[in-house]
């Protein structure tokens, strides 16, 4: 620890060069660390790409994460059957590919086999169990003061860093999205989120009420299905079924390739007429598409179509029911908004995810009231005095890489200005403190 008396030239000198995580004091509740270089906030996919990118620039940064481990919604809030969807060099990270025995859509274990090997090629530690509860730009010093509760001993200790720049990772789906239903608490049956579901083997033979058709519910819905339970799968207004491929080549790609030579708009109907063909009319089924092709909506409202692996066949062979939205729920049982009550014992609720940011960080230039950027993609990874935003592009993993290099960049452009001009400050005081003996 550096304290007044113990500073000499030469540590201050050496502050401005290697260390992250100095502390410059104690205070009598809150320990403050001065940061040289950007403080990272989260340490999944995005905080990782961000941090790997800032590595090879030689720029100090620490990265906080409120989990005990890196990218912790693929660890700990995502199930065993879960693959990628989208092909994996469409998923890899900057500076670092896949693994050529790697199939094109990797399992989630495959995927955090990745994310591992990752930290670790980029020497990536970040600070585990330690939460970051607010952060507010000091005009007056100009400077980023974040607040952290880090968890890691027998009591809680509150943290302050202090840095210059502050970069948010902590993504789109940082929190569970759980709405209120009227009469869930008289439902006497098991109630939980599809971020704790992990696989359909407790719920052999029972009735499952999945709430939601994103990717969530179709693929949860589906997983029942193969350990033979029963379950009905709200859809209360619509959604996009794309099949994961089209003639045999990734709809993803497809549609990446396509947006070179076409507008959105067209490409969307490209997309939806090769649907047309390969699946049939799906109203019938009760999976009515939005007025919005699928990029369009994904676009302006952040919602993801579906890509089918399995859950539409089952649809069809009514192993998955289709049902409307749901009025209310009493002991057992559900009501729709058609009047049909059904009989369930338990609820799935698939019914997304949001951004956390509103609740810690103390701005309301950059990002918008849903802890989004406002600017979209791909102008929403600077914003002011040193804040900076990776993977919020609403375009999954390689919009994070896209972001993370963009914000390294910039980072590292400003952090070697910025040290140099210190040194040169530090090195003058050295001189004249020697020429003063
Ligand atoms: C089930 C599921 C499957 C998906 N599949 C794909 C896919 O196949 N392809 C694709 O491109 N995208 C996919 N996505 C999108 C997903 O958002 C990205 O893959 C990726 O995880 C985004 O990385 P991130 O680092 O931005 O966010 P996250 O992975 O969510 O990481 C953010 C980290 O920040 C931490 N954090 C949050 N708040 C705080 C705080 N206050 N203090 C400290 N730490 C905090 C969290 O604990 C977390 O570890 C999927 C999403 C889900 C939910
Ligand atoms: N293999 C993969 O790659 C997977 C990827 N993902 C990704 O994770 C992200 C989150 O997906 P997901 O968890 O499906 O969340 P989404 O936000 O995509 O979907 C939420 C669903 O819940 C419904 N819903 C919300 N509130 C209610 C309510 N009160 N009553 C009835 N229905 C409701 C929504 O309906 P409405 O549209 O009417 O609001 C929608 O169908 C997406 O980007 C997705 O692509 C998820 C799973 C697998
Ligand atoms: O699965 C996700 O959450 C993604 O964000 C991946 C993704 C980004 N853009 C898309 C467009 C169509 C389908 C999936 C995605």
């Amino acid at each position: 620890m550096y304290t007044a008396t113990s500073l000499n030239s030469s540590d201050l000198l050496a502050m401005f060069q290697t260390p992250t995580r100095e502390d410059f004091f104690f205070s009598s509740s809150r320990r403050c660390i001065w940061v040289n270089g950007p403080v990272i906030v989260g340490a999944g996919p995005s905080g990782l790409a961000v941090g790997a990118c800032l590595k090879r620039q030689g720029v100090p940064f620490i990265v906080l994460e409120r989990a005990n481990c890196i990218a912790s919604l693929w660890q700990n809030r995502t199930y065993d059957r879960l693959k990628l969807h989208l092909p994996k060099r469409f998923c890899q990270l900057p500076n670092f590919p896949f693994p050529e025995e790697f199939p094109e859509y990797p399992s989630k274990f495959q995927f955090i086999t990745y994310l591992e090997a990752y930290a670790r090629h980029f020497d990536i530690s970040p600070n585990f169990n330690e939460t970051v509860q607010s952060a507010k730009y000091d005009e007056t010093f100009g400077l980023w003061r974040v607040q952290t509760v880090s968890n890691i001993g027998p009591v809680p200790v509150e943290i302050e860093y202090v840095c210059r720049w502050l970069v948010v990772a902590t993504g789109e789906n940082a929190e569970k999205v759980v709405p209120e239903f009227e009469g869930l608490e008289k439902f006497s049956g098991d109630v939980s989120h599809a971020c704790d579901y992990k696989s359909g083997e407790s719920y052999r033979g029972k009735r499952v009420l999945v709430v939601g058709c994103g990717n969530s519910g179709m693929e949860v819905s589906l997983d029942l299905c193969n350990h033979n339970s029963n379950p009905s799968m709200v859809v209360r207004s619509s959604v996009h079924v794309l099949p994961r491929e089209i003639l045999g080549r990734s709809t993803f790609e497809l549609a990446a390739t396509l947006m070179k030579w076409m507008s959105l708009r067209m490409v969307d109907r490209v997309l939806l007429a090769a649907a047309r063909v390969m699946q049939g009319n799906l109203q019938k089924y009760g999976l009515k598409r939005p007025s919005l092709g699928p990029l369009e909506l994904k676009n302006v409202e952040g919602k993801t179509p579906v890509l089918d692996i399995g859950a539409l066949a089952k649809v069809r062979s009514g192993e998955i029911k289709v049902v409307p939205g749901i009025k209310k729920f009493s002991s057992g049982k559900v009501e729709l908004v058609d009047g049909r009550i059904l009989e369930i014992d338990s609820v799935i609720l698939a019914t997304g995810y949001r951004s956390n940011v509103p609740s810690w960080l103390k701005e309301n230039d950059f990002f918008s009231e849903d802890g989004i950027p406002k600017n979209p993609f791909p102008n929403g990874w600077k914003g002011k005095a040193g804040l900076y935003a990776v993977g919020f592009t609403r375009k999954g993993l390689s919009g994070a890489s896209l972001d993370a290099i963009s914000v390294a960049m910039d980072v590292a452009k400003n952090w070697k200005e910025e040290t140099k001009q210190k040194k040169t400050t530090m090195a003058a005081k050295h001189r004249r403190c020697i020429s003063h003996f």
